[in-house]
């Protein structure tokens, strides 16, 4: 059985880059965001983000995370704005955790860490579909929201109850009629850098938006996060927890920020 990339000691960030020689690139995310370095852009504009519901299909344990599938072969949920140049689609999103309240996100904010991160994840529509798109440096735009605790959030929830029933690696359910924007933080300011898929294959193809606002959820949310497994039905149990990246150099690149 190949030895599959994860987050645990022997397969964990520090060794993906003996299979995966991208992992010591130019472009490699997540990084710390340092606010001060953050150079205002009057050009950027604002985020446009229109999310049709009708288009979700399915939540799915995929072994890393769990994520959120999207019909994506019509322009009906659609990135436009921001840093990017013509319209990309929603295909996917998935969080990023820790298996405790102080840690879990990917990218940090001046050395913080916060407890939980959403990507949501587009691709550039001048490829025909995701799997070109994601090779390409312009393929990918993933806008990222960080989780902190404090009230429960009832647009998460419904994310929190369908996660019982995918509790073991490639478990899947239907998950219709769900609408990302209520996801999302009441202002869209956000950073912007050029970097890579944060997991193998870490491909440098994503220009990552981040919001610089974030959304809360409940520590009774979060823990439901912790009760998945990395692991597959019959497998010895290893709980999906910790399934972050921790910052890359930031090497020869400048961080944007769309507001002052
Ligand atoms: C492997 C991978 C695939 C996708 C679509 C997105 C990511 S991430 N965490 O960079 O958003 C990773
Ligand atoms: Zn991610």
């Amino acid at each position: 059985m190949p030895h599959r990339w994860g987050y645990g000691a022997d397969n964990g960030p520090d060794t993906w880059h003996e299979k995966f020689p991208i992992a010591n690139g130019p472009r490699q995310s997540p990084i710390d965001i340092v606010t001060g370095e953050a150079q205002y852009d009057p050009e950027l504009r604002p985020l446009t983000l229109r999310y049709d519901p009708s288009v979700s299909m399915d939540i799915i344990n995929n072994g890393h995370s769990v994520q959120v599938t999207f019909a994506d072969d019509e322009d009906t949920s659609t990135l436009t704005g921001g840093p990017i140049t013509g319209t990309y689609r929603l295909k996917q999103f998935h969080f990023h955790w820790g298996s405790s309240d102080d840690k879990g996100s990917e990218h940090t904010v001046d050395g913080k860490l916060y407890p939980a991160e959403l990507h949501l994840v587009h691709w550039n529509t001048t490829y025909p579909n995701f799997g070109e798109a994601s090779s390409k440096s312009d393929g990918l735009a993933v806008v990222g929201v960080f989780l902190e605790i404090g009230d429960e959030n009832p647009q998460l929830q419904k994310v929190f109850d369908a996660l019982d029933v995918i509790k073991a690696k490639a478990a899947q359910t239907s998950f219709a009629d769900f609408d990302p924007t209520m996801l999302l933080p009441s202002t869209l300011d956000y950073w912007t850098y050029d970097g890579s898929l944060t997991t193998p294959p870490l491909l440098e193809s994503v220009t990552w938006i981040v919001c610089k606002k974030s959304v809360s959820a409940s520590s009774a949310q979060m823990e439901k996060f912790r009760g998945l497994l990395f692991s597959a039905e019959g497998e010895p149990e290893c709980y999906m927890v910790d399934n972050y990246r921790p910052p890359q150099p930031l090497k020869d690149r400048k961080v944007r920020t769309s507001s002052k």
